[in-house]
């Protein structure tokens, strides 16, 4: 429904109305615009600059004239609204629209219900999030509004077609608006807008009073400049402001003065772990909210859908180092926050999984520097410092985050919720929970045992000798790690060797880890000192690589500095028996894992059964592989392998239904998938928000005959950020296109 405008009447034309009536001028937005103001200056420079269309200088002379259709904008200083909406009463038929600009509500509203004795259908309160530190009608800017937010807070009583009609007229002028009660405005607006304002009018008023200001002043550049840019706005405005919001303004007020007295005492006290805490918690919190504001997040999905277009492409050269490995990343946030002393991390992987699991630790009070190209301060707590989170744990895509998250956490002293996306929420927990509750955990998961788990703070655990039901590295590490919170020694037992960076590392930080066979045994109550943790590169990432080239003659590509840890080798072995032509190079030991070069040249590829062993030792390669399957010779069949099925995606059906449009013959089964070896066509494959499945069609590129195009490419960020550039500099041809 458009409800269009007729007449509109500005009373007031300051930097706002002004704007306002310009703008709704320009844009042809209603039949007449009309400004009232005491001020016959004003009014003269309204016309001169084509502000408005008419000027009239009391509201009885116009108020007569209007009527249904007609809106009045009341657009003066806040403690002058009361003034005009009392003459309004008197003289303004009731169908007329009423809005107003004012920046506290709660004021405005009263000060109507005062004049009227109730609120009457035609008010609409209304506040534009828009403004500059100029003001006056010369100032007046008709596209002040463009994109900027509007907040109505219509009231029980306020008619649905004068609603409508104000939502028209700052749409209209390209404001964009939302809606929320009276008194959430006036608190939202004491915090975001009406204390920065008092810390900037109060930082210049301090300064100024200084003897030697005329020094300071000279030598205050960039950060006092930008500071203290609203300190020029206009002082009967926000005089106003404060002496109608005043009360939700003192609440915020002695918020921040306890914030104020804090960082006082920690200067005082040289408290680097305060300083920095607050430092690097703002810095994440302004960038967050920054990159939250420029995608528009409450109005538009937080970011685009990337796709991916891949041109046929000839062959992979060159050295690559790629990011850092994924589940070391995740180990050395968890440990290091843990540990006496500070740990360096260098190396680290900037992808969201890893990342979701160091914001997860700030959320619980650990200091944590960085990333910065890859190195991570920790200011480790010790195994008892961790603090309550103010909401719950929110874990994106990751696994290994939510189930090594839960066995740290179940013995803890503060309850505490994990939550994650789409996908992370449809993942199976119970094979978390279920030994967690053994050791006297108390737990809750939603329906299916699927995340959010719920976990309850102050419980005694006691070692559990368990039994791991499926090979998975995720749940040994969960009971380890809350092995460390239980009374007595925990025993893992696995029916097949799992990747072991838990326990290298619970090694390397000085908690004693026994190990023999398939069995590791920790005793609770012991504690971990820093050491510094030098991340090697993903073998899964490197994956990518290691079969472009094993698939695209003429390639020939050295992957640097690859962890090359013996529980992740699968992708090595099973290429070599694919007849891959592989070579480990430069093997080194680097803080407790294996690392070494691997060169990988292209050679006729044949189809093998996947020995059942190596599927623990392969996991997360296996979309890769299935690329190399479809491009050996023969039939490659793989079984074992269920666990793919509950990934980020179930990678073997995933996997089985893009193949199959490319062309390739595949027959998935319970546990894997047999793959013919043939030609690969283009066609449209959806990757399912899986990062793996993204990047293992991307590689079939090299040996399609059309192009590829790959739905939902966003996830490729959570394990492997840069892919697409260092992808194409090696010889794909990847173009990311948005929608
Ligand atoms: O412990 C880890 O870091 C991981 C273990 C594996 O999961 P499962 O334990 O579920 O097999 C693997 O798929 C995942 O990417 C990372
Ligand atoms: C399975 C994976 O990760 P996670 O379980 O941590 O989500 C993966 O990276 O392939």
């Amino acid at each position: 429904m458009t409800v269009r405008i007729q007449r509109l009447l500005v009373v007031g034309l300051g930097l706002i109305g002004g704007s306002l009536a310009k703008a709704a001028r320009e844009r042809g937005l209603c039949a007449e615009v009309i400004g009232s103001s005491r001020n016959p200056e004003t009014l003269e420079k309204a016309l001169a600059n084509g502000v408005v269309d008419r000027v009239v200088t009391s509201l009885e002379d116009i108020a007569g004239e209007l009527g249904k259709g007609d809106v009045v904008l009341i657009g003066v200083p806040t403690l002058t609204v009361p003034a005009i909406v009392n003459q309004l009463q008197a003289i303004l038929s009731p169908e007329v629209t009423i809005t107003d600009v004012a920046s506290v509500k709660g004021s405005v509203v009263a000060s109507v219900r005062d004049a009227y004795n109730e609120i009457p259908q035609q008010f609409v309160p209304g506040h534009p999030i828009a403004g500059s530190e100029k003001s006056g009608v010369e100032a007046a800017n008709s596209s002040l509004f463009d994109d900027h937010r509007v907040i109505l807070t219509p009231l029980p009583e306020t008619g649905a077609d004068h609603l409508q009609r104000v939502r028209d007229l700052w749409q209209g002028v390209g404001a964009v608006i939302s809606e929320m009660p009276v008194p959430e405005h006036d608190e939202v607006l004491a915090a975001t807008s009406h204390l920065p304002h008092m810390l900037a009018y109060t930082l210049v008023d301090a300064l100024a009073h200084m003897r030697e200001n005329r020094e300071i002043f000279r030598y205050a550049a960039g950060g006092f400049r930008d500071f203290t840019r609203i300190a020029a706005s206009d002082p009967v405005m926000w005089h106003d402001i404060v002496m109608a919001n005043s009360d939700a303004l003192l609440k915020v007020l002695d918020n921040f003065t306890d914030h104020v007295s804090s960082l006082k005492e920690a200067i005082k006290n040289k408290d680097s772990a305060h300083l920095l805490g607050v430092f690097t918690r703002a810095r994440e919190a302004r960038n967050h909210f920054a990159k939250m504001l420029e995608n528009k997040a409450y109005l538009e999905p937080m970011t685009q859908t990337i796709d991916y277009r891949v041109a046929p492409a000839e062959a992979v050269t060159g050295d690559i180092r790629v990011p850092g490995d994924k589940s070391i990343s995740h180990r050395s946030i968890m440990l290091g926050s843990l540990a006496n002393g500070t740990t360096e991390v260098t190396g680290f992987l900037e992808g969201e999984d890893s990342l979701a699991t160091l914001q997860a630790f700030r959320d619980m009070g650990v200091v944590i520097e960085g990333p910065d190209n890859g190195r991570v301060t920790i200011h480790g707590v010790g195994m008892q410092g961790l603090q309550a989170p103010v909401g719950p744990l929110y874990l994106g895509n990751s696994g290994t985050s939510m189930r090594l998250l839960a066995g740290l956490l179940a013995g803890q002293a503060f309850d505490v919720e994990l939550t994650g996306d789409e996908s992370l929420s449809k993942r199976p927990m119970e094979r978390v929970a279920a030994p967690l509750r053994q050791m006297g955990a108390v737990i809750e998961t939603a329906e299916g045992g699927r995340p959010p788990l719920l976990i309850k703070g102050g419980q005694t655990l006691k070692a559990i000798d368990y039994k791991l039901p499926m090979a998975s590295a995720q749940v040994k590490s969960c009971v380890l790690l809350a092995g460390l919170y239980a009374q007595g020694m925990t025993r893992t037992t696995e029916p097949a060797p799992t990747r072991d960076h838990t326990e290298r590392m619970l090694t390397g930080f000085g908690y004693p880890v026994e190990r023999h066979g398939a069995v590791a045994e920790l005793s609770g109550g012991g504690k971990m000192t820093a050491t510094p943790i030098d991340v090697p590169s993903d073998i899964s990432s490197a994956t990518f690589f290691m079969v472009a080239a094993a698939i695209a003659p003429g390639s020939d590509i050295t992957l640097t500095h690859v962890g090359v840890n013996p529980t992740r080798i699968g992708v090595i072995n099973i290429l070599q028996m694919m007849g891959a032509d592989l070579e480990l190079t430069n093997y080194r030991e680097v803080g407790g894992e294996p690392v070494a070069d691997i060169r990988v040249r292209y050679a006729p590829l044949h189809g093998i059964h996947i020995p059942e062993d190596q599927v623990p030792l392969a996991i997360d390669e296996f979309p890769a592989l299935f690329i190399a399957a479809a491009c050996a010779e023969g039939e490659t069949v793989l079984s074992g392998a269920e666990e793919l099925r509950v990934k980020e995606s179930d990678r073997i059906q995933a996997m089985a239904d893009g193949l199959e449009i490319l062309g390739v013959r595949t027959v998935p089964t319970p546990d894997g998938i047999v793959i013919t070896g043939g030609p690969i066509g283009g066609g449209e494959v959806d990757s399912l928000g899986d990062h793996r499945i993204a990047m293992s069609f991307a590689v079939a590129s090299l040996r399609a005959n059309g192009p590829i195009l790959i739905r939902n490419c966003n996830n490729v960020a959570t394990s492997f950020p840069g892919f697409v550039a260092l992808a194409n500099n090696a010889g794909l041809k990847i173009a990311e296109e948005t929608r």
